[in-house]
């Protein structure tokens, strides 16, 4: 009995020091997708650093536990978390960007973590409540797909967090964003917006968009559920490139232009009262 008292009153006290901690983040955003591959981790480091490029100081926290990719696609893969006292002090991979992922907290980055829900709970609330962000206009949280422990426990202990959904045009990907939308209105998460990703292929000899999936599958689920469409991002092959080798996007991409249409409707979203 005493036990279990004390476990609460700690339980409670992290709890309140993740509030104190979030209230000097403006923004909070998970990202979030109904299945795994749809290019979400992408999209999270694409949209910190497109923020942080225009000026916002921006935090990006990968709390895929079991297939952390965020460190990889920024070619940190060796950082190294310093620790100040008890506190994780994040990568600060620019001027503007600061990166906590579990792959630069492990010592053997190919060893798989076998962990079970309340494990991962605990992992996920000691990111939030023992890491140094600072003060930042964004902190984007790149969850692992699908609607279980991490995503259900960054919704109930961020205050204000909001959710940005990532889906591909095809029904398959489609079914499960919709399965994220009825999560997010369960737990009382607000919807920031839905992005599309891979949503048709841009040639690069003649330049014509191909749809080759489907079109508009995200932005008719955006408008069935009466939530906002942020935009859509084509593929690009050599976003597979960039991500494999810890690159940024090239200039010349083709997913560029869709991304500064995403990047703008987050902040107008975010910033309108
Ligand atoms: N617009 C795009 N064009 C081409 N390739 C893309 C695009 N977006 C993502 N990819 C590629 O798709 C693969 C999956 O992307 P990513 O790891 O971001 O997906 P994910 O949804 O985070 O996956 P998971 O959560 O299951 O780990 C990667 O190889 C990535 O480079």
């Amino acid at each position: 009995m005493a036990c279990g008292m004390g476990q609460n009153k700690q339980y409670e006290e992290q709890s309140k020091k993740i509030q104190d901690l979030m209230k000097n983040i403006k923004h909070k955003i998970a990202v979030m997708s109904g299945k795994g591959g749809v290019g979400k981790s992408t999209v999270s480091a694409n949209i910190a650093i497109g923020l942080s490029k225009m000026g916002y100081k921006v935090g990006l926290l990968d709390v895929d536990i079991h297939g952390p990719s965020i460190a990889g696609i920024l070619g940190i893969r060796d950082a190294v978390i310093e620790f100040n006292e008890d506190r994780m002090v994040p990568y600060p991979y620019s001027e503007n960007l600061k990166v906590l992922s579990m792959q630069c907290l492990l010592n053997q980055p190919d060893d798989p973590i076998i962990w079970r829900g309340p494990a991962k709970i605990g992992v996920v609330r000691q990111f939030l409540s023992d890491t140094e962000w600072g003060e930042l206009d964004y902190l984007i949280i790149d969850t692992p797909p699908g609607t279980g422990d991490e995503p259900l426990t960054v919704a109930q202990t961020v205050d204000e967090c909001k959710a940005l959904l990532v889906t591909t045009p095809q029904e398959i990907s489609l079914a499960d964003v919709r399965k994220s939308i009825n999560f997010c209105r369960r737990v009382k998460l607000p919807i920031l917006g839905l992005v599309e990703n891979m949503s048709g292929f841009v040639c690069p000899t003649c330049h014509t968009l191909h749809n080759i999936f489907q079109s508009e599958g995200g932005k008719k689920t955006a408008a069935d559920f009466d939530i906002e469409f942020l935009g859509s991002l084509p593929i690009d092959p050599n976003v597979v490139v960039s991500g494999d080798s810890g690159q940024s996007l090239a200039e010349d991409s083709p997913v560029n232009a869709g991304l500064n249409e995403v990047l703008k409707n987050i902040i107008n979203q975010t910033e309108k009262k």
